[in-house]
């Protein structure tokens, strides 16, 4: 599932990071290429309707979770992501829906899943109440809160490589120790994959030593220019979510 960028993009929410111009036209056309990547790679891109009043709505991944046959609308610890909601929900046809309700808050970009294993941000975007609401939700899966304190979302500071090693740049991971199997990368932005299949990852392109830290494992990557995005805090993961094939 992807959205693509609207016209107020530029407004989108920093807070970790030092405001920067936004190059619009650049941010679409680098949207597209990462559409093309995924493509390429041979997923089906399915295109939720725009939210142009939401700066942040590219950020598709924030709005839902998606684990097995359930998902679970978020509600964003930034009011102004919370309207994201809707035309993802439209997109969710044969899923068990479910929401979380305040006082609960959850962004997606919290939650990292490994198997049946939820890795879940205590953030500035998602609160104890809404890690309980997703565990009642998604009662198959184990859910394991995590401290996220540095960056904006656990997925800013980790993500997973196919095999289940988590991968971070140290400075900016509050507890390595939190997960099994943790292997540093050199470069903040290397932090970040999408698995695409096998041993195929997508990648910033910003983040070259950590590509070929990850060839040397044997794993095939495939880097998009994401710059626009990174100057919102967006990295790869928050442009897509993968839904189940229908
Ligand atoms: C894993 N990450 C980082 C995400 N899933 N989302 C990024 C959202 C960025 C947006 N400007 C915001 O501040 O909400």
């Amino acid at each position: 599932m992807v959205r693509r960028p609207g016209p107020r993009l530029a407004e989108g929410l920093v807070s970790h990071v030092e405001r920067q111009e936004v190059d619009v036209a650049l941010a679409h056309r680098q949207w597209s290429s990462y559409v093309d990547a995924l493509t390429a790679a041979g997923w089906t891109c399915v295109e939720v309707a725009p939210a142009d009043d939401c700066p942040d709505a590219v950020f598709v991944e924030d709005p839902v979770v998606v684990h097995r046959n359930t998902a679970v609308l978020a509600r964003s610890g930034a009011a102004s992501r919370r309207p994201e909601t809707a035309g993802v929900e439209a997109a969710l046809d044969g899923y068990d829906v479910r929401r979380i309700e305040a006082p609960g808050t959850l962004d997606g970009g919290d939650v990292l899943k490994i198997g049946d294993t939820v890795h879940v941000g205590r953030s500035g975007r998602t609160n104890d109440e809404g890690i309980a609401q997703l565990a009642t939700h998604l009662p198959d899966a184990t859910v394991v809160p995590v401290p996220v304190t540095r960056v904006l979302h656990l997925k800013s500071a980790v993500t997973a490589l196919p095999d289940g090693t988590v991968i971070g740049y140290p400075p900016l991971v509050d507890d390595p120790a939190a997960f099994a199997d943790f292997l540093a990368v050199p470069e903040e932005s290397g932090s970040h994959v999408v698995l695409l299949g096998g041993d195929a990852v997508l990648m910033a392109a910003s983040a070259p030593r950590t590509a070929a830290l990850f060839e040397s494992r044997g794993l095939r990557v495939v880097t998009v220019d994401i710059s626009e995005f990174e100057k919102l805090e967006g990295c790869v993961t928050c442009l897509s979510v993968r839904l189940r094939g229908r």
